[in-house]
């Protein structure tokens, strides 16, 4: 077909593909929207009321102390005593306000009169430089207990997805289970703040309203009727913003995901040669407006609930401040206890204020926490529940009995009855179409899934019995989608766990992949970063990262090999390496070889041919390729050019 070559218009870019036949413009779809329906898919503020609000306040106090205690005890003390010293501090400014008052509005000259309030102002003086104390000391506890809780919060996290079952993470909703997760991280780092503060309100509030019940019980009832509201306005307020959170969790994962695609160098050229840039750009800020709008519908909720708890409040407060003046015009209280009584109004007024933020904030902070307990509670249900069992010896066979697994919410099973045994010193090939259930069938012989119906065994034992770690010490995976690391050579060899003090493995490991000289080439050898978007970091070429990856899996020396796709990027140079090496240290190991390179399947004493999650033909490569089936019908497909 001719194309012609037409010139630049001065057009506005489309942000999507045109129908280049017609010309006209075939708008870009939008993101789809992602929504989980799962058990778990249940806002957790739907069915509590504000009652079973109010009560998570001592519960997430409790918690919060608790994590802290584990974290730093000296920390949590010194912070207790800080809140003791502001409770002292708050009385103490208010009694010596109220000894001040007396002489300063008292008759007489006010040299006299001032000299009499000297030791009260000193009072108030040094009261006040204790409360800036325990504050001070509060702040310097909080930073030594907030960075490590965070820690813990977030290693915690790590920890847990990286142990749950390989199944769980298929399952409905875990991903976005796991990101609100995160946010309880992430408030970890106001939660001890925000504890402290509302504990100090909490005890400057008390003593302030304690002191202004003594100076006029009428008045701590007033006080108190107008901060409720507020009080009432801020969990509300939280309550919303959660529910805006809560709503926007399923496309916040999904935007953040894809921009880690859309930024990583590594599609860079994917994404300008196929045209993507500005598709992307509307994309993102597509689903960037759609959390947006959800976010912005629920602005005229907050401003309701702000104005209703403000409006009555300011009606509560006026009638406070209206009865203070009615009683000392009226002389129903001296005028030292009137202006005392100001003060402890201001105070317990900021203290409440500050108790209705900080509490606000721990509620807030609690819902994110309960999201996160709720995850941590989850993946602990999904951790291995295997036996304990190690193996004794050398693997020596490998079966699957009838073997079945199903991927969650599919309908048909992926593995559908296998039955297979494996000798050390074998080597398998698995072939077979797309979607044949080879890759799920590495998965089970090596443990990472368990069967849902039949057996997989490992020298007889059942692998349900058998303890993860200690059998994944003996296994050693070169995955179809392997991992490029951003850790120097010699750790993406190694994958952190060296065998030796020296280097001399990991430099036999690439020998054997071929790929040692071009790292001696490397800036830094073994030690170079292996990560462009880092400083100092440099990049491989697709085919030399498999090559790198077939190192990890010879360097780890294991009992079973499995090698999925692991020649699929290289070279003939580098792929007849790769299998002169498999053949040569087949001898002490079980191997497995998934591969679409027919051609290479006759370096396997057997062949197994996948189709819909069963073996359908079996045999050596001459067998196959003379049987007349599958096999013989793909190898024919793949010389008929
Ligand atoms: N994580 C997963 N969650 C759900 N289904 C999956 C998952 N991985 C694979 N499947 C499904 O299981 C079936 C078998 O997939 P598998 O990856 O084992 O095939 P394969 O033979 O290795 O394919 P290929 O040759 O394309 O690598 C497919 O239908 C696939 O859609």
């Amino acid at each position: 077909m001719k194309r012609d070559l037409v010139p630049a218009q001065n057009t506005p870019p489309d942000t999507g593909p045109s129908d280049r036949g017609t010309g006209a413009a075939v708008p870009p779809p939008a993101p789809a929207e992602i929504r989980y329906e799962g058990r778990y898919a249940k806002n957790p503020l739907d069915e509590a009321s504000f009652g079973q609000m109010c009560a998570r306040l001592p519960r997430v106090l409790g918690q919060t102390a608790r994590m802290a205690w584990a974290t730093d005890k000296s920390a949590v003390l010194l912070l207790a005593a800080c809140t003791v010293l502001t409770a002292v501090a708050a009385g103490l400014l208010l009694t010596y306000t109220r000894h001040a008052m007396r002489p300063i509005l008292a008759a007489g000259p006010v040299a006299e009169r001032l000299h009499q309030a000297l030791p009260a102002l000193l009072g108030i003086a040094i009261a006040a430089a204790a409360g800036r104390i325990a504050s001070a000391l509060s702040a310097y506890a909080d930073g030594r207990i907030t960075p490590r809780l965070t820690t813990e919060a977030d290693s915690a996290l790590v920890e847990a997805v990286c142990r749950v079952e390989a199944a769980a993470r298929a399952e409905d909703g875990f991903a976005d289970r796991q990101e609100a997760a995160e946010m309880g991280v992430v408030r970890g780092h106001v939660m001890v703040q925000d504890a402290t503060r509302f504990a100090a309100a909490v005890a400057r509030m008390v003593t302030a309203s304690g002191v202004l019940l003594v100076l006029n019980p009428l008045m701590l009832p007033q006080l108190l009727l107008a901060v409720v509201p507020a009080a009432v306005g801020a969990i509300l307020h939280a309550r919303i913003n959660y529910e805006t959170h809560y709503a926007n969790v399923g496309d916040r994962n999904v935007r953040q995901n894809m921009r880690g695609w859309v930024t990583s160098p590594k599609f860079t050229d994917e994404i300008r040669a196929n045209g993507m840039v500005p598709y992307l750009g509307f994309w993102h800020r597509t689903i960037s407006e759609r959390i947006d709008r959800r976010t912005l519908a629920m602005a005229p909720r907050m401003l309701r609930v702000v104005l209703a708890s403000s409006a009555i409040g300011g009606v509560f407060l006026t009638v406070t401040w209206a009865v203070l003046a009615y009683l000392a015009a009226t002389g129903r209280i001296e005028p030292a206890i009137a202006a005392t009584a100001v003060v402890a109004v201001q105070t317990t007024l900021a203290a409440l204020s500050q108790l209705v933020i900080n509490g606000a904030a721990m509620f807030h902070t609690a819902l994110y926490l309960a999201d996160m307990e709720a995850f941590l509670a989850f993946a602990a249900e999904r951790a291995p529940k295997r036996g304990e069992l190690a193996l004794a010896g050398s693997v020596e066979e490998i079966r699957l009995d009838e073997a079945v697994y199903r991927y969650p919410g599919k309908d048909t099973p992926a593995v559908a009855g296998v039955s297979l045994t494996l000798r050390r010193g074998e080597i398998l090939a698995v072939v077979g179409e797309n979607g044949s259930g080879k890759s799920t069938l590495t998965r089970l012989l090596a443990g990472i899934f368990l069967a849902d119906q039949g057996t997989v065994s490992w020298n007889g034992h059942d692998l349900t019995g058998l303890d993860p770690d200690r059998l994944w010490e003996r296994s050693g995976l070169v995955p179809q989608n392997f991992a490029q690391w951003p850790l120097n050579v010699r750790d993406n060899v190694t994958l952190g766990q060296p065998l030796t003090f020296d280097d001399d493995l990991v430099r036999q490991a690439l020998e054997a992949v071929g790929l040692r000289e071009a790292i001696e080439e490397l800036p830094h050898g073994l030690d170079t970063l292996l990560a462009r978007e880092f400083w100092g970091g440099t990049e491989l070429s697709g085919g030399q990262w498999q090559r790198l990856a077939c190192a990890r899996a010879l360097y780890r020396q294991p009992e079973l090999l499995i090698l999925d796709e692991p020649t699929s990027q290289m070279d003939a140079r580098g792929e007849h390496a790769i299998l002169e090496q498999i053949k040569s240290i087949a001898g002490g190991r079980i191997t497995i070889v998934v591969t679409h390179q027919l051609i290479n399947t006759q370096i396997a004493d057997k062949i197994i041919v996948m189709t819909r999650g069963r073996i359908a033909e079996q045999g050596t490569y001459d067998q196959l390729a003379s049987g007349g089936g599958l096999f013989a019908e793909l190898l024919a497909l793949s010389t008929d050019r």
